[in-house]
């Protein structure tokens, strides 16, 4: 089932928690809702789901106007980042619950149920687990069970609020991944809050940005990665470098470094700032060529596959951080206090409004 979003406003008092937001899910996506705490991001999903209602704005389920409907209505599974399971039910039954609960004509027999809740299980690969109860589960089991139980009742509109947030960094990226699996399987159409970048990253299949209230950008993992529309984008996934300069004849100048800005000559002397990832400054022993700055090695840090290196522009006290791979560190043989150059492959430029 596809989701339309429509304008949609809602404020807490004085607080305007979503400022007219508006956004397509297409059937069958796996959408995430990406943002810094208190963006907004909960708030959308729980009007989604008919938990709360919005002030102004539409929700449309498959191009039906959905705005009134009650919760119960709605078809939607939920599973939460605290979903406590029926402590007192077993896995099975804490499965097979929604299912038990419906009215007696739409309720399906016991055997029907039995076959279902053993699919899921399947599903959640828990199959031995369907006796005991959630105190005898780990964290991430415990939250598989509450994905099942939520697919029990066949929603049209999965919607995951921080399911892995409470659990331990190992856990979580095992689980979003079977996640990204499960989803390719059953393919119901998902919308999954995170504030976690390489969660949506890894799990999504469009990524909406959110920040204070509105959407910042929508797109694919890599559109939003490769191509960030706005400073908060490139800022918010993965950790970036900020060149100061200033717009000069066409050419934005900063840091020593020209880059040729055609789209911008009529903002003569405008400041501007270059966004520059962390991977995307390369070291060098001699900065042969332009596009490189001269700087000191301030500090290095080994974190797993990669190293990172802690820059002091020469001229200033500005400090600026490179990621490399280790094998790439090895080569250089870097040493706290030495002079190097550092040259960032790919650069973009934001001007006032617009970016180059
Ligand atoms: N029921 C409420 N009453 C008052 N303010 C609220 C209520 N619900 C949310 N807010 C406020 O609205 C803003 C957005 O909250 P929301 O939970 O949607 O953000 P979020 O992006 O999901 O953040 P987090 O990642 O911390 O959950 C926050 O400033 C929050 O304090």
């Amino acid at each position: 089932m596809s989701i339309e979003i429509e304008g949609i406003s809602k404020s807490f008092g004085t607080f305007a928690a979503l400022k007219n937001v508006s956004l397509k899910v297409p059937s069958g996506e796996l959408v995430a809702l990406l943002g810094p705490s208190g963006s907004g991001k909960t708030s959308l999903l729980r009007i989604i789901a008919g938990l709360e209602s919005p002030d102004s704005g539409r929700i449309l389920f498959d191009g039906e106007e959905a705005t009134k409907r009650q919760v119960q209505e709605r078809q939607v599974g939920f599973v939460f980042q605290h979903y406590a399971l029926f402590r007192h039910m077993t896995v099975f039954d804490n499965i097979a619950f929604g299912l038990t609960v419906k009215p007696k004509k739409s309720r399906p027999g016991k055997a029907e149920i039995r076959d279902k809740v053993h699919n899921l299980l399947k599903l959640i690969q828990l199959e031995n687990l369907a006796d005991r109860y959630p105190a005898q589960l780990s964290g991430g089991q415990r939250q598989r069970v509450a994905l099942a139980r939520a697919l029990a009742v066949e929603p049209q509109v999965l919607l995951l609020d921080e399911p892995f947030g409470a659990l331990d960094a190992k856990v979580r990226l095992e689980l979003r991944r079977w996640l990204r699996r499960l989803h390719d399987e059953i393919h119901v159409t998902s919308v999954f809050v995170t504030h976690d970048q390489e969660e949506a990253l890894e799990v999504a299949d469009r990524i909406v940005v959110m920040n204070e209230g509105r959407i910042e950008q929508e797109g694919t993992p890599s559109e939003v990665y490769d191509r960030p529309a706005t400073p908060f984008v490139y800022d918010f996934l993965g950790s970036v470098n900020l060149f100061h300069g200033r717009v000069h004849e066409g050419t934005a100048q900063m840091a020593g470094l020209d880059l040729s800005s055609p789209e911008n000559a009529s903002a003569q002397h405008a400041p501007a700032v270059g966004y520059v990832r962390s991977h995307d400054i390369a070291i060098e022993r001699d900065g042969n060529g332009s596009g490189a700055i001269k700087a000191e090695v301030r500090y290095l840090l080994s974190v797993g596959p990669l190293v990172r290196v802690d820059l002091v522009l020469s001229g200033s006290d500005r400090t600026i951080e490179a990621e490399l791979p280790r094998d790439e560190a090895d080569r250089l043989q870097l040493q706290v206090g030495e002079q190097v150059y550092a040259r960032p492959r790919k650069m973009r430029v934001f001007v006032e409004d617009y970016q180059i």
